[in-house]
């Protein structure tokens, strides 16, 4: 579904994405891992169309810069690290703007954007801030809202194969808020969709993520499944940092630990 190719970007006279080749498919979630500066972020904005890049991106055969803005807005979503949020907007408001290119390319009503809209509030905890501002909102309830927004974008009548890009989506949330944003995720790539999303938390990636792809320094050091790729001995040289890596006691899933710095604390 997306076919990455050679892909190296520079920014300034540093190159920060460094030949990169990989081929991601529909119906996974796929986590991206790695330091910061290790350049996850630049890739994430290459395939969302809005850096220039050396080499080939396509998606669904089609070369990304042969996209028409309002084609990829029905079919790719984005959520922002830092996304610019308008002040004065209420929560619905926001979320309903995933829905702009529908109204734009199809005349979709805004009774039925609104109604798509509100449908997304519920599954991220979000009903009772409908009509409140989102300056008013915490950072956490600001991220699950701008989730329900890329949520509320990718809903049409014919799912499937569509793509959507998180920047640490989760990053902002409590543990509960955590797992309710990552399960709409999986569930979303398991109707047959592909999920992209930078994580930090190691646990989290490895819990939700089909894949989970290694950068270091702009370049791929690793992809695969967690088990396979998630070893001590890979996590620790990825972050510089010695890593444990343990079996979940009830999940069949790997647990990371990082030591740590000067041993743990004296109970
Ligand atoms: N606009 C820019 N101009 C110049 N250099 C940049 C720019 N944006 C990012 N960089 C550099 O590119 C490199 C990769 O940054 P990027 O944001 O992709 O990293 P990341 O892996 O997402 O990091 P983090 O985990 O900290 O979010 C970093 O060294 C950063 O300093």
């Amino acid at each position: 579904m997306l076919d990455i190719h050679g892909v190296s970007i520079d920014r300034g006279d540093k190159r920060v994405i460094d030949d990169i080749t990989m081929r991601l498919e529909a119906g996974q979630l796929v986590a991206l891992i790695g330091e910061n500066g290790a350049g996850k972020s630049t890739l994430l904005h290459a395939f969302a169309g809005d850096i220039p890049y050396a080499g080939t991106i396509d998606l669904h055969g089609r070369n990304l810069s042969a996209w028409r803005a309002a084609q990829l807005a029905g079919i790719r979503a984005v959520m922002e690290q830092h996304a610019p949020v308008a002040q004065g907007m209420t929560v619905l408001e926001l979320v309903m703007l995933g829905r702009f290119w529908a109204q734009q390319t199809r005349g979709e009503p805004e009774s039925v954007s609104g109604d798509i809209a509100k449908r997304w509030l519920q599954p991220l905890n979000l009903t009772q801030f409908a009509h409140t501002h989102i300056d008013q909102l915490s950072g956490g309830e600001l991220q699950r809202a701008h989730l329900a927004r890329c949520m509320a974008q990718l809903e049409t009548n014919l799912p499937g194969e569509q793509l959507l890009l998180a920047d640490e989506p989760t990053a902002a949330l409590d543990i509960h808020h955590q797992h309710l944003a990552l399960h709409q995720l999986r569930a979303f790539a398991s109707a047959g969709n592909l999920v992209l999303t930078v994580m930090h938390d190691l646990n989290l990636a490895m819990s939700y993520a089909d894949t989970v792809v290694l950068l270091k320094n702009g370049q791929l050091h690793g992809m695969g499944k967690s088990r396979d790729v998630c070893t001590a001995v890979a996590l620790s040289a990825l972050y510089e940092h010695p890593m444990h890596v343990a079996q979940h006691p009830a999940l069949s899933v790997p647990m990371v630990f990082a030591e740590p710095k000067g041993g743990a604390v004296r109970q």
